[in-house]
């Protein structure tokens, strides 16, 4: 029987003899499932030191993974514990004590200080309606649920990494966490039952005696949220749980222009301590923005008087009590300027209420190669026991690397020098035991724990796996380094240089010439480490080569280099992809007929931009929600300023956008040389994206259809700016790679 429609496989099986590139849909399916089964870790925690019946002392460390499950098509989260026998700060035996489980509905959890209790928040959908539960267990059995909704003492808790929390007291008799606030009930102002009735002749409305007060008329109203991924998070409230009472209070005194977040106990249980960013005017998103102008308070519970701790013209993040309870950690960065920069370590006295940077920005990097700290999120602890010392994990260049710094003589030791290649995360510290774990391009993140040595001797760890890795033999990587060529010297930053990583098949293919994916990062200011990434590890076992480019304002090199960009967005980094993709095909061995750009977000504007801007040279573009026009997006982003500062403006909320300022917008941006672009595009748009919204990729749509470009758009539901959900993710990948096989005719 012969039907009109052609299997998919059969579109593929014309491409040219000996490319080894895998072309079968179902095979690549295959592919990817397998390399699913890596399983990343988001959490791990140390539990209390226990002396067993032979006098021996162990502890338990608690591990959570997620990983993608294709057939239920959702990420699932598992746990995993550990038994590590110690001795004299060395492991003496370490071991799994159980399988995996997997955890579902919880979203939050934590141990007590003693490690005697456990909380957890838990949602819960029971009859159509989801409703929030705070657990309290100890031992085997659950001592308290309270059903949170039901309660209506505030709104949803928060579970994201930007405010959320769930902390015991030292005491261990409250629990501190974040929430929504209450909304009033609101009606119609032409609500009619029992509650409003009318009086015949006077015909005013008569209050009845009800539990709530409603506002009529607001059911309409329009809350501003914190933006993309975190919508419908308006205004958080800190609440604390008196778990004997069973009592819920939701805390007042806070300043009316802050949100809190990122809370915790103060020494002695005295107050909070929390993060409270600023929402006036109005509120701007604050995913991936480290610089909105926040400050560390205090609210003492006894007085209800509130303190600013730092200063006021600052973003600050991360804040961790020592164990001594005498200083907190915290991040600190500039408010101006790019969404991430390079990062300064502050420490604040409690008892002296001095605050001292302990590492400070970077600008280039120092001659020990130490170019700064760009992480976000310090681990849930970071203090050496001797409440002395403060590990971080940050990238350098293309790495990510573990350091500990001497809060005292500032000295800052790397604790990654002597390992190979890769980066490495800290996913926890506590009683100097760390729990980290590594991860390359050619091999998936594995788990280990060491301890950290005395000051002066750290370098010399010894680590041990918990969980070893599964290293993909046929997968090849490097760091590449790029100077710019004179002409694209930055005036006002000179003499700056980047990295590139290149990923190649072990098995080059008969002809030796390889196809090559080009894949410059979002941000601009992010940075792509050494590390595993499923997608490009399934790209390479297919037979592709791919280069990640850490084009100059890329996080990692140092703050010149992250400032270097805004206003030359469009233009230098356009042409250090470029220069680094001539360079590499430069070396031979990559056939320069079969290179494809991939990019997501401002990835994808480079995308864009580079098939705009050297016409043909680009046989396949795939782009998922990319920017295409600042000057449209600027009024529909979540974050405005970004458009106008990495246009190379200025930011101020009441910014009057000039004319010139527009036009200066739109020149920079892919939509400009839409007209000489001949490379087929396929768009990858979250229908719910507030970051860049799918309009714009619609506008860049349009523009190719009226020029007769190939163009496809593969519209995602449910899904915002990451299209990380696991269906999206997955049909994405699909697409991406099988519209690269077919216009790089392989
Ligand atoms: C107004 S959108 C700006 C681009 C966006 N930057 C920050 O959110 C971006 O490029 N995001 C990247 C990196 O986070 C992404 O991959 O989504």
């Amino acid at each position: 029987m012969f039907s009109g429609r052609v299997p998919v496989q059969r579109l593929f099986c014309s491409a040219v003899m000996g490319s080894k590139v895998l072309r079968d849909p179902v095979e690549i399916a295959q592919l990817y499932r397998d390399q699913c089964r890596f399983p990343s870790l988001c959490r791990a925690d140390v539990g209390p030191v226990i002396t067993s019946g032979y006098g021996g002392q162990y502890s338990n460390i608690y591990t959570e993974w997620t990983q993608r499950d294709l057939e239920r098509m959702e990420n699932v989260k598992f746990c995993r514990q550990y038994i590590v026998f110690h001795h004299d700060k060395s492991v003496v035996y370490s071991g799994p004590s159980g399988n995996c489980t997997e955890i579902r509905g919880e979203l939050l959890s934590v141990d007590s200080p003693s490690g005697e209790m456990k909380a957890v928040l838990r949602e819960n959908t029971t009859e159509g309606e989801e409703k929030q539960f705070l657990e309290i267990w100890h031992k085997n059995r659950k001592l308290k649920c309270l059903n949170l909704t039901t309660l209506n003492k505030h709104g949803k808790v928060y579970e994201d990494d930007q405010f959320g929390c769930l902390v015991w007291s030292h005491s261990e008799t409250h629990l501190l966490y974040i929430a929504e606030k209450k909304r009033p009930k609101t009606e119609s102002y032409f609500q009619q039952g029992p509650e409003t009735s009318l009086t015949p002749d006077e015909e005013e409305p008569i209050k009845t005696d009800k539990k709530e007060e409603t506002v009529p008329g607001h059911q309409f109203e329009y809350y501003e949220d914190w933006g993309e991924n975190l919508v419908s998070k308006s205004s958080p409230v800190l609440c604390v749980l008196d778990i004997e009472g069973s009592n819920i209070s939701v805390l007042e005194g806070i300043p009316a222009a802050i949100s809190p977040g990122q809370a915790f106990w103060a020494p002695a249980d005295t107050g909070l301590l929390f993060v409270g960013w600023w929402h006036e005017p109005f509120r701007l998103g604050l995913k991936s923005c480290g610089n909105r102008r926040s400050s560390l308070f205090y609210v003492d519970l006894a007085s209800g008087k509130c303190d600013q701790l730092s200063s006021d013209s600052i973003s600050v993040c991360s804040p961790r009590l020592s164990p001594d309870h005498c200083r907190i950690v915290y991040l600190e960065s500039g408010v101006s300027c790019s969404h991430l920069q390079c990062h300064r370590l502050c420490v604040f006295d409690w008892y002296t209420k001095q605050t001292s940077v302990v590492v400070d920005v970077v600008q280039r990097a120092r001659d020990d190669g130490f170019t700064g700290i760009y992480s976000f999120l310090l681990s849930p602890r970071c203090w050496s026991a001797d409440s002395e010392r403060v590990l971080f994990c940050s990238a350098q260049r293309s790495r990510k690397e573990l350091f500990v710094v001497d809060t005292s003589s500032r000295e800052i030791t790397r604790l990654t020098s002597q390992s190979q290649e890769g980066s490495w995360n800290l996913l926890n510290i506590h009683r100097d035991l760390m729990v980290v774990s590594c991860s390359s391009p050619n091999s998936p993140p594995d788990l280990r724990v060491g301890f950290l040595p005395g000051k002066g001797s750290e370098s010399k760890i010894s680590w041990v796996t918990l969980e070893e890795s599964q290293p993909q033999s046929d997968i090849s990587w490097q760091t590449l380094n790029f100077s710019p060529p004179p002409e694209q010297d930055n005036t006002q930053y000179p003499g700056l240089d980047f990295d590139a990583l290149l990923l190649k098949p072990k098995d080059t293919p008969a002809d030796g010439k390889l196809p090559l994916i080009v894949m410059p990062h979002g941000g601009p200011h992010s940075v792509l480490v050494s590390e595993w990434i499923l997608s490009t590890a399934v790209l390479c076992k297919m037979g592709f080569s791919v280069l990640l480019v850490n084009y100059r304002g890329s996080l990692g090199f140092g703050q010149d280099n992250v400032f270097s960009l805004p206003g030359n967005c469009g233009t230098q980094d356009v042409k250090d992809v470029q220069f680094a993709v001539d360079s590499v095909l430069k070396q031979g061995g990559f056939d320069e007929q079969k290179v494809a750009v991939i990019g997501g977000s401002h990835g994808g504007f480079l995308a864009c931009h580079l098939i705009g801007q050297y016409p043909g040279f680009y046989k396949a573009c795939v782009a998922r929600n990319p920017v295409t026009n600042l000057a449209s997006m600027v009024c529909c982003t979540d974050i405005p300023d970004w458009c106008i500062v990495e246009a190379g403006f200025d930011y101020k909320p009441d910014i009057q956008l000039e004319p010139a300022i527009l036009e200066q917008m739109l020149i920079k941006s892919p939509i400009k040389h839409v007209a000489k672009v001949k490379t087929p595009v396929l768009l990858m748009l979250g229908e719910g994206d507030k970051r860049v919204p799918n309009k714009q990729g619609i506008e860049y749509y349009k523009a190719l259809k009226s020029l007769q470009v190939p163009v496809r758009v593969l519209w995602y539901p449910g899904n915002n700016h990451s299209l990380s959900k696991v269906d999206a993710e997955s049909d994405g990948f699909m697409n991406g790679a099988l519209w690269m096989i077919q216009h790089l005719s392989l």
